[in-house]
């Protein structure tokens, strides 16, 4: 299968890593610096699941040097999706399917808005992984699977070959023909997390245990679902409680990359996130007002440095 990945960060390293040690042809399309650095250091998978040090891919900095192309996987992150539009608006019209593997939800209607309904497929990532200065990945823990699956009927064969590919693979793929409810149960989950952990900088062991931010926690929970539910998103009745049960299973010092990523100076993906849950709720005239205050104490940590 001919993949090309676009973004050769955490994510798109890790996947399209083990989907090249698989048999898959790998491309990876990426900016200029970021071909420099490949060429300099190569690309190189750390993970208690085995390392690898990716051979035989490709590395294009337009879409035109790709010619073959069954699918497109998207795994940078929400604040550089839309200057990738045109791009992918491109492969759409070639007849290649889009599998963005970014967190939330809001991107995959202007994706499909985009590039139309039938190109866009659902497609979820689990998974801690960062980059090294070398843009070498390092996988932590024992998760790494990824959940695929249509979101529009003309999808299934496509996704059936994806699942033929991995066969065998060291990562877990999961074929769902839930994949909107997938997709859903991560965003309620991630906006929680990300939410609570950066703004209060501390990681959710913490959190959990005082009073006023555990009764945050489950506030934003309650508020994303009754936004999936005004979307009329197909989601677990009982996915707070569920959700709440996740959070209690988390080691204490575990917390989110965006929190990471503020520990670390980095741009976050608040806008993205927590921006799109909000619109996506203006949309509906449905007030959320404890995820509304963070936002706005998350949009100033992410502009003031
Ligand atoms: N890391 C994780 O553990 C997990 C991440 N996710 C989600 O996956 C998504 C990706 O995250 P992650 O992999 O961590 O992010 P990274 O920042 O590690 O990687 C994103 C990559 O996208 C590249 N990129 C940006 N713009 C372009 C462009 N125009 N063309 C080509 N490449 C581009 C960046 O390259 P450069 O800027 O160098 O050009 C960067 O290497 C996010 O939505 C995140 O929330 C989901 C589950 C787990
Ligand atoms: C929690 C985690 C690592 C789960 O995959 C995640 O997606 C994030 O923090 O952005």
């Amino acid at each position: 299968m001919n993949i090309t990945m676009v973004g050769a960060g955490a994510v798109g390293v890790y996947f399209g890593g083990r989907l090249l040690e698989n048999g898959c042809n790998v491309t990876f399309l990426v900016r200029e610096h970021r071909k420099a650095l490949i060429e300099k250091e190569g690309l190189v998978i750390y993970s208690d699941a085995g390392q690898y040090t990716l051979k035989e891919y490709q590395v294009a900095t337009t879409s035109q040097e790709i010619s073959d192309c069954d699918l497109v996987i998207v795994a940078v992150k929400g604040y550089h999706l839309q200057q990738l539009m045109p791009v992918l608006q491109e492969f759409a019209q070639r007849g290649v399917k889009i599998l963005p593997l970014l967190n939330g939800m809001e991107h995959i209607y202007g994706l499909k808005e985009n590039c139309g309904e039938e190109a866009v497929l659902g497609g979820v990532a689990y998974i801690i992984a960062t980059l090294d200065e070398k843009g070498h990945v390092h996988h932590s823990g024992s998760q790494h699977s990824l959940v695929v699956g249509p979101l529009h009927p003309s999808q299934q064969q496509l996704c059936q070959q994806l699942a033929k590919a991995t066969e065998g693979s060291k990562f877990i793929f999961k074929y769902s023909e839930a994949i909107e409810q997938a997709l859903w149960h991560k965003y309620i989950f991630i906006t929680a997390f990300s939410s609570i952990t950066t703004a209060c900088d501390a990681p959710i062991g913490v959190l959990r245990h005082n009073e006023a931010t555990a009764s945050l926690i489950s506030n934003v929970l309650l508020e994303m679902k009754q936004l999936a539910l005004a979307l009329h998103a197909p989601i677990d009745d009982d996915i707070v409680e569920k959700t709440l049960k996740t959070i209690e299973a988390l080691h204490d010092e575990a917390t989110s990359s965006m929190h990471q990523d503020r520990r670390k100076g980095l741009p976050l993906e608040v806008d993205h996130l927590q921006g799109g849950a909000l619109r996506l709720a203006k949309s509906c005239n449905l007030p959320l007002p404890h995820l509304a205050t963070l936002y706005a104490v998350l949009s100033m940590i992410a502009v003031v440095k």
